[in-house]
């Protein structure tokens, strides 16, 4: 099992916290979002390397300082989010890598915990016809998947893609398993969502964020803000096949 990481450009990333964090200040959160992701891939047994589809050179950088290969966007004739993982996969696919983990890179919470379920409950049910996607927390985006390799799989992140690759699963003739994990269904996207990490980060999870943000001054700043409604979604445990 290899782990696929798709980072766009630095600059272009965390567009929706435009209004709450300075550019140079999303280029450093996302840096550090990044790095907690792949802390946690790096020293997991069962992931045995990892991929960064990348589109530039901070991006290059933070993939060889976690021993990670690169992938460069550029070297590809490859548009947006999809194609990248679509030819990422291809990739791990000739280097004869059976199964990818794909995910994203400002899930910071997410745990070594939380990738030995996502693992032990996609190889529990014969890998080769099997996907596995870990939603989001309103089980809309796909913050995690695994699929064999080799999979007739069409992707659609974006809007409402974990419906749409449920049904690419089945059109694949695959079968899909969703599986709930507190930390990898919260991506960081919106100010609200900088706000619940800030509260529920802690122990050993989302360390370099966590630190970005308080070096950074961005934790004291947020935790002062009045404008910003913070709801909690229940962290409930749910499993479907
Ligand atoms: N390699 C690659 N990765 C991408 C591309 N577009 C998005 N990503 C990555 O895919 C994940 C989801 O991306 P988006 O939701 O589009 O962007 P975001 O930066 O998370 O948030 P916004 O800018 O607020 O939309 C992030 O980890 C991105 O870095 C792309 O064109 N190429
Ligand atoms: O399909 C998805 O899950 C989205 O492309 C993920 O990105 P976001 O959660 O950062 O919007």
């Amino acid at each position: 099992m290899w782990a696929l990481l798709p980072l766009k450009r630095f600059s272009e990333a965390k567009q929706r916290l435009s209004g709450v964090l300075a550019p140079g200040e999303r280029r450093g959160l996302f840096r550090a979002m990044v790095s907690d992701v792949l802390t946690v891939l790096q020293s997991h047994q069962g992931i045995k390397g990892v991929l960064v589809v990348g589109q530039d050179f901070a991006a290059r950088d933070l993939a060889s300082r976690f021993d990670a290969d690169f992938l460069s966007e550029s070297s590809l004739a490859v548009v947006g989010l999809n194609e990248a993982v679509y030819a990422g996969i291809r990739t791990l696919a000739l280097r004869g890598i059976k199964q990818v983990m794909v995910l994203h890179g400002d899930l910071p919470l997410i745990t070594h915990a939380e990738v030995s379920e996502l693992l032990d409950t996609h190889c529990q049910e014969g890998q080769s016809s099997v996907v596995t996607i870990a939603p989001d927390k309103l089980a809309l985006g796909t913050n995690c998947l695994i699929c064999p390799t080799d999979a007739d799989m069409t992707f659609f992140y974006g809007s409402n893609s974990f419906a749409a690759h449920s049904k690419s699963a089945f059109r694949a003739g695959l079968q899909l398993q969703a599986i709930s994990l507190p930390g990898a269904s919260r991506d960081i996207d919106t100010p609200e969502d900088l706000q619940a990490l800030l509260r529920i980060a802690g122990d050993d999870r989302a360390v370099n964020t966590m630190h970005y943000l308080h070096a950074a001054g961005i934790a004291a700043r947020l935790r002062g803000s009045s404008a910003a409604v913070t709801q909690d979604l229940d962290e409930q445990y749910y499993r479907v096949s």
